[in-house]
């Protein structure tokens, strides 16, 4: 479904990924782990179209991206919750909701009824601000806002950080389900390793710009592939 191959980036000299090959399948959840700095992020945003690579590939579906916006990957059904949420903080729960609604057609606009059923505490906060949600109420809603675009690829970026154990496990059942029931393809970025061990059919271990490991979520026992999660 999506395939990165060879991908190189930089910022300004510095380069942040060393030819990273990853794919994501449709109806499995990838996980990549590392430590804080590796490039997850980096590879994350070039696979949205937020950053350039240098050089290298990114397709979906078949189709290269290289030269598509961040809104044309949005239409083709990527959708992003980016670390730190980027919530609107002064917009309501609602509007926040509609944002997602861009890259849809007239008639699709509408926020599919499943994202209430997963996240009630939306439905009962509809009308307040972003801002006033707690972290983990603020993580839900931008996991809703990104499932408003009716995606067949959800990119998470730490979607744990900073957020209570019961609304972990909420925001686990929320993967599953989309992944199970809905097919969707899920690409997560984690540094909770528990999390990740619970929902990976995949993993992808980044150590300095690189893939140093990629197979099955077991092999995170294997003392040689956690060494590069530990500091
Ligand atoms: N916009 C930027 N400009 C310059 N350097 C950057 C930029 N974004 C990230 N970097 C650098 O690129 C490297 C990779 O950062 P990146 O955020 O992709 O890593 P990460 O694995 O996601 O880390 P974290 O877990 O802390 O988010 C780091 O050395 C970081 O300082």
């Amino acid at each position: 479904m999506l395939e990165v191959r060879d991908a190189t980036l930089h910022y300004g000299a510095a380069q942040a990924l060393r030819g990273v090959s990853l794919v994501a399948a449709q109806g499995e959840i990838t996980c990549v782990l590392g430590r804080n700095g590796v490039g997850k992020t980096s590879l994350m945003r070039a696979i949205v179209g937020q950053h350039h690579l240098s050089s290298g590939s990114i397709a979906f579906e078949g189709k290269a991206l290289d030269r598509s916006t961040p809104y044309e990957r949005a239409r083709s059904g990527i959708a992003f919750v980016p670390q730190g949420r980027e919530v609107f903080p002064l917009l309501t729960v609602r509007e926040n909701l509609e944002t997602g609604f861009a890259p849809l057609k007239r008639g699709e606009r509408t926020v599919p009824p499943y994202v209430f059923e997963l996240f009630p505490v939306l439905k009962q906060m509809l009308y307040r601000r972003g801002g006033d949600l707690s972290g983990g109420q603020q993580q839900q809603l931008a996991i809703a806002r990104a499932l408003v675009t009716r995606p067949k690829l959800l990119v998470l970026d730490e979607p744990t950080e900073g957020i209570q154990p019961s609304i972990i496990k909420d925001i686990g059942q929320a993967i599953r389900y989309l992944r199970g029931m809905l097919g969707i393809g899920i690409l997560l970025v984690e540094q909770y390793l528990d999390f990740a061990r619970g929902l990976a059919d995949r993993v992808a271990i980044m150590d300095r710009g690189e893939i140093v490991f990629s197979g099955d979520p077991t092999s995170l026992d294997d003392p040689h592939v956690r060494r590069h999660l530990t500091l």
